[in-house]
């Protein structure tokens, strides 16, 4: 195993510090030509790196150099000064940035990860001992009774030759060879004096041993009989036994997974096809550094690898099936990461024991929780690592996409019943496959539809309109709420608990979404909300959760894809639908949802925004038992909170008035031909007369984040305040209104 050798390295550091002082004391050392040009020509090696150094040979020389009159050849030759002037950070400097290992370590501090430990120790323990117990009457007491005999017969035996001294016969026979008289009569009397007193001692015990049997056959109870009889079948069934045949099978066969070690991790990385690992082991060297000792980690190995120079992480990520074939192991085994804290070139490779695939389904850790918040984090899968992962729900929103079959719905169920343990929480939940997998939570939804016809995704794309009205109803509260309560303007804990302000959260669900979005009536609309709540609903408390299998332009709008905050992609086809869920250039950082294998890695997938790398994640499974438990439950906290509403009390949700009111359309019915440019804060008041239940307490601020989304931009406008001073103040142009509503119209009409 190499490690970085600290002594030497700070040695290295304290004789290039003296080298730099006696070179600052004599000048600028003074290049050999021919070193320089050797130098060069090494460095012309095809595996030597692209650092800056090597890019030095093309550069014009330093004037004042002595090299730039001996250069006349014109060949371009090293100017680098030879010693480092500067050494580095001192050793204090390294003792600070260096990084300090858990002094307990972390499942000995997390009660999850310890409840879990304990749990498998336990189930392991409980197992063991049914196996057992199931086999002792009906094969381990039957072998006992049939190789009793020839325990006693060994018995016997043993005990005879012992009275006999048997043992020391050999020794006393080779000494008869040997002529050795003295010796053997030695011997021979130490036998007799031996086999005397074990005599004496077999026919004691014998005859004890005699009176015992007797005594226990014809004169003991016959409970102290049964107990002898048992005891002697044990011991004599244990003492017959074959040397070959033990009396138990074992109840757990340990699957043993090799070690990972350097040596296995070096052959494997120079295999996988990355030039500069590949040559360096050619000539002998790792190409590799180990930045610490592979260790266990969790159900398998951790190697913390320092790459090459210009090798990045998604290099080898690329390369993870060869790797996994480098390795020897099967690929769902293979976890190369980045380590957030470190450079790119910095390689956490974990090696698994078990295919992750293979772990069976995911326990959720809120299975069994009495209750949640969803301000605090949903608990969604284990990553290959076998930590807990979650979710941040609050202030974000979900874009979940695979191929059919992969795991969305299972996903999004998690997700869901998150929600539903907080009771707080109204539910909007839309399943538009029509195979009523979200059906268990209907009991505690507000608005729920589950239909792939035209009504329900008419029913779901009047959610989203009714999504929208909600919005702006609540960003003019929140924004009439005093500051010390609402400091952040937007929705706390605090807040959402006072019911009379009617902020509480708001999750809405639309599964396989993709049918509502391309749907050739209710889609463009549906996506335009979508985009708008997810952008200014984030803090009102509203949350969208989006699933589908068709991950492209028409059934994904851009603008949804691109403003979503979480994001997670089970297996996909190609690198379009993977940058579609994921974001732009994910496929070429090295984040391949295409790498999950159909159907055997349904529930992997890559999560990225919810923690600050992406990461694999196999999500927790609830079934349909289990999610009708979890619906129970919620269902009985509303009950008792008194949050139960809507669909769930089986009242008729409104539908949505459809555009009752079109924004655009009422500031142009607001604002004047003859008034080109005006401040919001006058748009505000007009749209507020205009229509107070929909846009009753709008400032000018409201106006501002409600054009946004329809990329009206909002300006510096000159103009006089009511009291007849001149000033400016933010405002928009009335031609970029009528331009974007002629725009807008265009593409309905198109549709
Ligand atoms: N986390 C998981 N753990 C184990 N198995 C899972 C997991 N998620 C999904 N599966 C398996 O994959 C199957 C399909 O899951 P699911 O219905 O969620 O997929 P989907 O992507 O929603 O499919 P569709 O696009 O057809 O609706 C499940 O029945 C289950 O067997």
């Amino acid at each position: 195993m190499k490690h970085p050798d600290d002594e030497n390295e700070l040695f290295n550091r304290l004789e290039a510090d003296m080298a730099a002082d006696r070179s600052a004391d004599a000048g600028a050392d003074v290049v050999d030509l021919d070193k320089a040009r050797s130098a060069r020509t090494e460095s012309a090696d095809p595996s030597a790196d692209g650092s800056p150094d090597a890019s030095a040979d093309s550069q014009p020389l330093a004037s004042g150099n002595p090299l730039t009159d001996a250069s006349v050849d014109s060949e371009a030759v090293r100017v680098d000064v030879m010693v480092p002037t500067q050494s580095g950070p001192g050793l204090l400097d390294r003792i600070k940035g260096s990084k300090r290992l858990d002094v307990i370590p972390v499942w000995m501090k997390s009660g999850a990860e310890f409840k879990d430990a304990a749990g498998w120790i336990a189930g392991h323990v409980g197992h063991t001992v049914a196996f057992h117990a199931v086999r002792v009457p009906f094969l381990y007491a039957p072998k006992l009774v049939v190789r009793a005999p020839r325990g006693v017969v060994n018995t016997l035996g043993k005990v005879g030759r012992w009275a006999v001294d048997a043992e020391g016969e050999p020794l006393r026979q080779a000494e008869a060879r040997r002529e050795n008289s003295e010796l053997y009569l030695k011997l021979s009397k130490q036998r007799d004096r031996r086999v005397r007193l074990r005599m004496l001692l077999t026919a004691v015990g014998g005859l004890g041993s005699l009176v015992a049997v007797l005594y226990l056959v014809y004169g003991a109870q016959p409970l102290t009989q049964i107990i002898a009889a048992a005891a002697a079948v044990l011991g004599f069934g244990w003492v017959g036994a074959p040397a070959d045949a033990p009396l138990s099978t074992r109840a757990v066969i340990k699957t043993e997974v090799q070690k990972l070690t350097s040596d296995i991790v070096v052959k494997a990385m120079a295999s996988i096809g990355i030039g500069q690992i590949a040559s360096a082991v050619a000539k002998g060297q790792d190409g590799i550094k180990f930045a610490a000792p592979i260790t266990r980690e969790g159900p398998g190995w951790r190697a913390d690898i320092d790459l090459p120079l210009g090798v990045t992480v998604a290099d080898v990520a690329d390369r993870r099936a060869r790797l996994a074939s480098g390795l020897r192991r099967p690929l769902g085994c293979v976890w190369p990461d980045a380590d957030p804290n470190e450079h790119e070139g910095r390689l956490i490779l974990w090696v698994g024991d078990r295919d992750l695939s293979k772990t069976g389904n995911v326990k959720w850790q809120l299975v069994n929780a009495a209750r949640h918040d969803i301000f605090k984090r949903i608990p969604f899968g284990i990553d290959p690592r076998g930590r807990a992962q979650s979710v941040p729900m609050i202030q974000h929103n979900a874009l979940i996409g695979s191929l059919p079959g992969q795991g969305k719905t299972s996903s999004v169920r998690v997700l869901a019943c998150g929600a539903a343990l907080d009771p707080s929480v109204e539910l909007w939940l839309h399943e538009n496959k029509g195979t009523g997998d979200l059906d268990s939570l209907e009991c505690v939804s507000h608005r729920f539809v589950s239909g792939i016809d035209d009504e329900s995704v008419k029913y779901a794309a009047d959610s989203l309109a009714l999504l929208r009205e909600e919005v702006m109803r609540r960003a003019a509260a929140i924004k009439k709420l005093p500051r010390d309560l609402c400091p952040d303007k937007r929705v706390t804990r605090q807040i959402a608990d006072k019911r009379s302000l009617k902020l509480w959260p708001l999750l809405a669900v639309f599964d396989e979404c993709q049918n509502v979005f391309a749907h050739p009536k209710y889609g463009r609309q549906a996506g335009e909300d979508a985009e708008f709540i997810i952008k200014l609903g984030r803090a009102l408390g509203v949350m969208l959760v989006l699933a589908t299998q068709r991950p492209d332009k028409d059934s994904l709008p851009t603008g949804i894809s691109g403003n979503v905050s979480i994001r997670f992609c089970l297996k996909v086809a190609g690198q379009v639908e993977n940058d579609m869920i994921l974001g732009t250039s994910s496929y070429k950082n090295g984040v391949r949802a295409t790498q999950f294998r159909p159907e055997i890695d349904a529930g992997n997938g890559y999560l990225k925004g919810a923690t600050t790398l992406p990461v694999v994640v196999r999500t927790a499974y609830l079934d349909d038992p289990a999610t009708n438990a979890i619906a129970q439950r919620a269902l009985a906290l509303r009950k008792a909170e008194g949050t139960l509403s809507g669909h769930a009390l089986g009242e008729d949700t409104e539908q949505a008035k459809g555009p009752s009111y079109d924004l655009l359309a009422d500031i142009a019915a607001v604002v004047p031909e003859s008034e080109e440019r005006v401040w919001n804060e006058r748009i505000a008041l007009r749209l507020a007369e205009l229509r107070p239940e929909v846009y009753g307490g709008w400032k000018g601020e409201n106006v501002t984040s409600a054009l946004k989304p329809h990329s009206i931009k909002t300006r510096d406008v000159a103009g006089t305040s009511d009291d007849g001073a001149r000033t400016t103040r933010r405002g928009i142009v009335r031609a970029d209104l009528t331009k974007t509503i002629a725009e807008r119209d265009k593409n309905r009409g198109a549709a």
